[in-house]
C-alpha cells in the first residue's frame, strides 16, 4: 500500500492516495506509532467525496485511530498532495466531517475558508495543579481555548498528559490550547499571540489549525474586534488567520516530504 508523508507547521501526517480502501482505528494507531510504524500526528485518507461539483473527501484520523470532524492543517497536507499528484490546482473544494471546504493552492502557502469559528460557553482546564478559565469554540470540532495569566509562562505548562476538562460540557473530548501575547500582543491588522495545543486523539502537537482559529477568534474578540489579521505563532512555525466579519481564512504552509511502500507487517 502507498502512503505519502506531510506536515504543515510541523502538525505531521501519513495520506494515504486515493483508491486506498477503507481503513480501521487499530491501522491508523499502527501507521502512526513513531517507532513501529510511519509516525503522525493523524491520517489523511485521500477519498472520492459524493457531493456534486466537489472531487474529495478528506477521511481524517487522529493518532489513535479516532475521528475527527476537521483539521486545518492537514486540508493544506490534503491539497497540496492534490496538487503535486496533479489531481487538483488554484482553488479545490474538499469535502470534510465538518462541511465543504475552499483551499487556495500557492507555492508556499495555502489558504484554507475554515467557516467562522463559533464561541458557546465558559469551561476551564486543569495542568499541574493549576485550574485555567477558557472559553469554548467549535470549529467543526471541539477547542478550549485558555488565556495563560502573566504569571503562568506557557512553556512551564506540561501537556504530556492530557489537561483535565469538564467531561459532562466535552462529552466528545476537547483540543485545548493555551495562549499568551507577543510583544504587546497587538500587530497593526491585529493581535499576535504564541501558542501550545494538547489534540483531541493525538497529544501535544507541534501545532494545530483548527486551534489556531479558535485562539485566533478569542485573540481578535479580546482586542475588541471582528475583523483582523491574527498572527499565531505554533511550536512548529506560524499560521495566519484572517476575519474579515464573514469569513475566516486559514493560512500556512504544507509540504509532502516522502512517499513510499508499507509492507505487509503494516498492512495487516
Ligand atoms: N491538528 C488538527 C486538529 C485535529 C483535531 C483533532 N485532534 C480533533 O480531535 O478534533 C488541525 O490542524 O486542525
Amino acid at each position: 500500500m502507498r502512503f505519502l508523508k506531510g506536515h504543515g507547521t510541523g502538525n505531521d501526517f501519513v495520506v494515504l492516495p486515493e483508491g486506498t480502501p477503507e481503513i480501521t482505528p487499530e491501522f491508523v494507531a499502527a501507521l502512526c506509532d513513531r517507532r513501529r510504524g510511519i509516525g503522525g500526528d493523524g491520517v489523511l485518507r485521500v477519498a472520492r467525496s459524493s457531493l456534486s461539483g466537489v472531487d474529495w473527501f478528506m477521511d481524517y484520523r487522529n493518532a489513535d485511530g479516532s475521528l475527527a470532524e476537521m483539521c486545518g492543517n492537514g486540508v493544506r497536507v490534503f491539497a497540496r498532495y492534490l496538487a503535486t499528484a496533479g489531481l487538483a490546482a488554484g482553488t479545490v473544494p474538499i469535502e470534510t466531517r465538518a462541511g465543504v471546504v475552499r483551499a487556495v493552492i500557492g507555492d508556499e502557502t495555502i489558504s484554507v475558508d475554515m467557516g467562522l469559528p463559533k464561541v458557546y460557553g465558559d469551561s476551564s482546564a486543569r495542568v499541574g495543579g493549576l485550574e485555567l478559565p477558557g472559553v469554548a469554540v467549535d470549529c467543526g470540532n471541539p477547542h478550549l481555548v485558555c488565556a495563560l495569566p502573566a504569571s503562568v509562562p506557557l512553556e512551564s505548562l506540561d501537556l504530556h498528559v492530557a489537561p483535565g476538562h469538564d467531561e459532562e460540557f466535552y462529552p466528545a473530548g476537547v483540543n485545548v490550547e493555551f495562549f499568551v501575547p507577543v510583544g504587546s500582543g497587538a500587530a497593526a491588522d491585529g493581535p499576535h499571540v504564541r501558542m501550545r495545543v494538547h489534540e483531541r486523539g493525538s497529544g501535544e502537537t507541534l501545532s494545530c489549525g483548527t486551534g489556531a482559529v479558535a485562539v485566533a477568534a478569542v485573540a481578535l474578540a479580546g482586542a475588541g474586534r471582528d475583523a483582523g489579521v491574527v498572527t499565531v505563532d505554533v511550536p512548529g512555525g506560524r499560521l495566519t488567520v484572517t476575519f474579515d466579519g464573514a469569513e475566516c481564512h486559514l493560512v500556512g504552509p504544507a509540504v509532502i516530504v516522502a512517499s513510499g511502500e508499507l509492507t505487509a507487517e503494516l498492512s495487516r
